[in-house]
Parts: C-alpha cells; structure tokens; sequence
C-alpha cells in the first residue's frame, strides 16, 4: 500500500483552519489592518469628486488635497504593518505544520514506515508545508480581505449609481462562470505536481542512500533518467497549473477591461443624457479602477488555495498513518537493577496480510541472565523475535512476556528503556561520536562513558582521533569502518544500563581482536544482565548458556553447544559449515 492510497480525510478548508486557529488572533489583526488599508483606498474616490466638485464651483481645493495625501500616506503605512503581520502568521503555521508533522513521523509505527518511502514523507515535512505559507496568507486572508473590500466596493458603487453597477455586475458574472471551470483543474494539477515532488524525494534518498553501490555498480545514469523524469514531471504538473491559474487570473483582468469599457460606454451614454453628472462617472470608474485589486486578490486566493490544498492533503495522509501512542520518555534502569526474563508462547506473526507467515508458533523462555544464542539459516525468524521484544511490530496470535507480564501490557516508553537493541548493520547517525553513544542515555557521566568505551575496546580509537569523542563521523558513520560502527552500536546499547540486551551480530567479520574482546565484553554483561544474541559466529555460540535452533519460522531444538551438536543435525550442519565459514 503505497501512502497515497490511504483514506479521504476531511475536506482541506477544514485542515487549514486547524492550523490556523492557534494563530487566530495575529490573523485577525492581519486581516484588519488589511481591510483598513482597502478603506483608505475606497475614500479616495469620494474625496476625488470632491475635488472635482470643487474645482467646478472654484472653491478652494487644499482641503481635498491635503485628505486625499493624508489618505495615500495612511494606505502605504497600514498595508506594510499588515504585510509583515501577515507574512509572519503565515510562517508560524508553517512552523506549526513542521512541527507537528516531524513529531508525528517520529512516532509512526515500524510497519508503516516499511510501506512507505522516507524521501516521500521528507518532501512532505519540507516542501508541501512551505506550500502552507502561500494558502494561509493569499488564500485565506485574500478571501477575507479581498471579499470584504469587494463588497464594500459594491456597495459604494450601488450608492454611486445602481444602473452601472449592474452592468459591471453581468461582466463579473460572466468570467466567475469561466473561473469555475479552471479552478479544478487548477486543484488536480497542483496534487499531480506535489506527488512528483515527492517521488524525486524518494528517488533521491533511494540514491544518496546507497551512493557507493550505485557508482560501484555504475548505475548513475539509470539513476539520473529516475531523477530527472521525476523532477521533469514536476515541471510538467506545476507548468499545467501555472497555465490554468494564469488563465484564471487574465479572465479576472480582462472582465475588469470588459467592465471598464461598458461602464464608460453606458456611464458617457448616461452622462449624456443628464442621467448622472460627470462627476459621478469619473468615482465609479474609479471604483471599476478599485474593484480590480480585491478581484485580483479573491481568484489568487482561489488558485493559491488549489495549490495549497494538495499540499495540505498530502500532509493529511501522512498524519494517517499509523503511529504509536504519545508517550513521555521512561527512565532507564537504576544501576544494578536485577535482569529480565523473557518467554515466547506459541507467538505467530507475518509483516502483512499479504505475506506469508514468518513465526509459526515460536516458543521458548529465557531465564534472567547469562547468554542465549539464536542460531538458524538465513530467513529462519531469528531477527524478527528481536522485532517483536521491541514492539516494532505486534504478534498476530501468542504471547510475548518480559518479566512475567505481557508486552502488550508494558508502557511501551517502559518496555524499550529496558532494552539495549544493537542492530546487525549498527547504524551510525551522522554527528560526533558523543552524541551517537549518548543517543540511548544523554545523561551518562563521563566516567560511565569512559567505562563503556573501555569495555567496547573504543579507547584506543577515541584517543587517536584528533578531536576524540568531537570528532564528527560522517553521514551513517562513513568516517568509521565496519568493525568501528559495531562497536559504537554496542557502547550506545551498554550505556542504557539494559536489563535484557539484544545484539544481533553481524555477519560480517571483526579482526580477531576485535572479536575475542568483544566476545569477553558481552560474556561480562551478560554475567548482570540478560543478553540475546542472533549469533553468526561460533566463538559466541560456544560461550552462549543456550541455544535456540530455528528453522523456517519455528524453534526445533534448545540446548547448549555440546548438547546440540549431536542431538540436532541441522546445528551440526551449521556448526560445522556457516559458523566456521564465518571463521569462528
Ligand atoms: N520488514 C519486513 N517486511 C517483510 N518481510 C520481512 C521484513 N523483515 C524480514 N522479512 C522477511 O521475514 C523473514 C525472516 O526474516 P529475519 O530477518 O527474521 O530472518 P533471520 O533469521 O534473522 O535471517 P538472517 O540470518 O539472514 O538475518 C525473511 O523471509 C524476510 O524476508
């Protein structure tokens, strides 16, 4: 299921105003100061026919003069104060946007980002809420401010004289017909070009992802021709949209010409025959003059709207996703605090409907302490029970419990805080090396740290690099090699204290060093905690208290090293073959 096929939600003026409300007061201000400068602009026409009134019955005209600058002046101050308020709502709720998007894609649920593209959900939070900007200010306000001063204009041109008004009327009708059969095009258009947006997202991501591999296997051509057809097809959307709100906007331009001529034509016609003075023709001109404006405004927030109501749906789907509860941060075990024990009870689980089981009624127990290693060919499940301790995904049928009480019975803050999970690949964030160890315990002393890197053999390493703990790694840890990045990935996991540590060693190989210290390190923690380890090697399998033998999804012996090397064929098989291939 790909992200955009999720539900309809509500319609978008509604998600604007959600994200408007808390800045209800700024825009209303905005709005205000707006409207006021449009009155200022309104007066000018009666303040002209004062004038004129003047001139034609020589009276003196300073008094007009002197209102109809103070008027202009008042026009130029009030519009920018309401441009900058405006502006800066609108920036606000593409702050709160942000915010609230970032937030809610920190918790999503594992099984949800595995259905998505993290480029796509990385255009939504940047690009499709800068989008939001646009819809707050020119769509929303414009409607507000550029309809209220378009009534008010009616108004004062139906006091000016009633005939021309409905002349200017019948033309307005006309192109609001034309309008609304481009604004929905318009809509579609601006959607198609967000969707673009976010394919090259991920089309990006996919390839800065993977870069090495992509030059190595010299695919950046391929890679290009992927980019560029999403980016073209992003110019192709945003093009047909910028066709139809140009559209919109000259049929808005060309029924105010329309306007302007008739009224002359019918205003002459009238002045002719005595029906209104000339006066009176010259202020409603002005007003067909003033009408131009709040028209202008109206189908740019009409378009703009378009646009940003794509935007906002695309925001809207991302916030459907499903997401874990809100839940305040859990302390992490005091310092000798005992260890967890774990059991598996006839636990089934496949990643979706549509794929074939994985667990097929997997149970085992694990006592608190001491080591148990899980061994397996490749696809056996041995990775996924890892998944299921950390909640990254929920069992179909079966119990999981830790402690006696079932997982689903934890605060799941509660529950991961217990844990220490090194991950095969041991990810490293881009950022120094402190912070990638602090990452699971930001409040660990120094000494701790000095501890932990002692025990994880990253001393040496520390002290040989030139800013030490400072040092930057690089995005992913490039700056680091392989043996390097698992070792940081097992300091992060210690410096949380875990009651239960779940290591799932990699397949690739350490130096021998490297592997006996780090064999004698996690024999050492798993003498105070419980340690769980997928194991590809068999120096750990060797040193594990037990070991659970899975294949194809089930648990088909228990037992230790030397127990399982008679007793079951399939660990003998890979005894003797995968652990010693991988040179234990
Ligand atoms: N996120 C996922 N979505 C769908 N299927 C998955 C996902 N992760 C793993 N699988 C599938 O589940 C099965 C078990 O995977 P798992 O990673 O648990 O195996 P493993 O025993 O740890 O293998 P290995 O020793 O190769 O790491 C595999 O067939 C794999 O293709």
């Amino acid at each position: 299921m790909s992200i955009a096929e999720t539900q309809t939600g509500p319609p978008a003026w509604r998600l604007l105003l959600t994200y408007v409300r808390p800045h209800r007061r700024a825009l209303f201000a905005g709005a205000v100061l707006s409207l006021v400068t449009g009155a200022t602009g309104l007066l000018l026409p009666l303040v002209a026919r004062e004038l004129i009134d003047d001139l034609a019955h020589d009276r003196a005209i300073a008094g007009a003069l002197l209102a109809m600058s103070g008027l202009v002046v008042a026009n130029a101050a009030l519009g920018a104060v309401g441009s900058y308020v405006l502006a800066r709502t609108a920036e606000s709720v593409v702050l709160g946007a942000r915010r609230s998007l970032s937030s809610y894609l920190l918790r999503l649920r594992i099984a949800a980002v595995d259905r998505t593209e993290p480029g796509d959900l990385m255009a939504r939070i940047t690009s499709d809420t800068t989008l939001l900007r646009e819809v707050t200010t020119d769509s929303l306000v414009g409607f507000g401010t550029g309809g209220l001063t378009l009534l008010a204009t009616v108004v004062m041109m139906g006091l000016v004289d009633p005939v021309l008004l409905g002349v200017t009327l019948a033309v307005i009708l006309g192109a609001g017909t034309v309008l609304g059969l481009i604004v929905p095009r318009i809509s579609r258009a601006s959607r198609q070009a967000q969707d673009a947006v976010g394919v090259m997202g991920a089309a990006l991501e996919r390839t800065l992802g993977a870069l090495r591999t992509v030059k190595a296997s010299g695919a950046e051509p391929r890679e290009e021709r992927t980019l560029h057809e999403a980016a073209e097809e992003s110019w192709r959307q945003s093009i047909r949209a910028a066709k139809w709100s140009a559209a919109a906007g000259n049929t808005a331009g060309l029924a105010m010409q329309i306007a302007f001529i008739t009224v002359l034509a019918v205003g002459g016609a009238r002045v002719a025959t005595d029906a209104i003075d000339i006066g009176t023709l010259v202020a409603f001109l002005l007003y067909v003059f003033y009408l131009m404006s709040p028209i202008q405004e109206v189908v740019g927030a009409i378009t703009r709207y378009q646009t940003g109501s794509a935007a906002l749906a695309r925001i809207q789907e991302a916030l459907r996703l499903p997401a874990e509860p809100p839940a305040r941060p859990a302390e992490l075990p005091a310092p000798g605090v005992r260890p967890a024990a774990l059991a598996f009870r006839d636990v089934r689980f496949r990643y979706a409907d549509d794929l074939p089981y994985v667990h097929h009624g997997v149970t085992f127990d694990v006592p608190a302490q001491g080591m148990t290693a899980f061994v397996g060919p490749s696809g056996a499940g041995k990775t996924t029970v890892f998944s299921l301790i950390e909640r990254f995904y929920e069992p179909e049928s079966g119990d999981i419990t830790l402690d006696g009480r079932s997982l689903v019975d934890w605060e799941l803050a509660e529950l991961r805080a217990a844990i220490g999970y090194v991950e095969q690949d041991a990810p490293v964030l881009s950022g120094s090396l402190r912070d990638n160890l602090l990452l699971g315990n930001a409040e660990a002393d120094e000494d701790t740290l000095a501890g932990v890197l002692k025990t994880s053999r990253l001393d040496g390493l520390v002290a040989r690099l030139p800013h030490g703990l400072d040092t930057l790694v690089g995005h992913r840890g490039t700056k680091l090699s392989g043996g390097e990045r698992q070792r940081v990935a097992i300091a992060r996991a210690l410096l949380r204290r875990p009651r239960l540590l779940l290591l799932d060693e990699a397949t690739s190989q350490l130096d021998a060093v490297n592997e006996a210290a780090l064999r004698d390190t996690v024999a050492d923690v798993a003498r105070t905690t419980t340690v769980l380890v997928v194991a590809h090697r068999l120096s750990t399998v060797t040193t594990a208290d037990r070991i659970v033998v899975m294949d194809a999804g089930r648990v088909r012996a228990v037992g230790t090293h030397r127990e399982l090397v008679t007793s079951d064929p399939l660990y003998a098989e890979l005894a003797a073959t995968q652990f010693l291939a991988t040179g234990g």
